[in-house]
């Protein structure tokens, strides 16, 4: 993946459907500080806190449809509560 958005020639013949930081000689110089800031959030809180679905909500449930625009996004979003806080 780091390949391919590296070389705009690779990225040519790619599938460019999920490109948020760019691509090419202008691509985002910050891509692997943005990832690792959004990695290390994600990570955080999963390490943090339980979490379960609202309303009784089951895992199969849940709608996992993409839609795509600038960025991939889910078709719905994604609700969740903490339950239990570990230090
Ligand atoms: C999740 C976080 C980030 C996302 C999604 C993101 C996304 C983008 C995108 C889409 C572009 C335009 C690329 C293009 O024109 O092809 C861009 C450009 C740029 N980004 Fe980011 N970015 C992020 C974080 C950062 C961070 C943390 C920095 C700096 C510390 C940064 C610095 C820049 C700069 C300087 C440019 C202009 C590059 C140029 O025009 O040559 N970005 N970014």
């Amino acid at each position: 993946m780091a390949e391919m958005i590296k070389n705009p020639r690779i990225m040519e013949k790619a599938q460019a459907e999920f490109i948020p930081f760019g691509a090419g000689r202008r691509m985002c110089p910050g891509l692997t500080f943005g990832l690792s800031n959004v990695e290390c959030v994600l990570a955080m809180l999963m390490y943090h806190f339980d979490w379960k679905l609202p309303n009784g909500m089951k895992h199969e449930d849940l709608d996992m449809t993409e839609i795509f625009g600038i960025t991939v996004t889910r078709k719905d979003n994604l609700y969740l509560i903490p339950k239990t806080f570990h230090t």
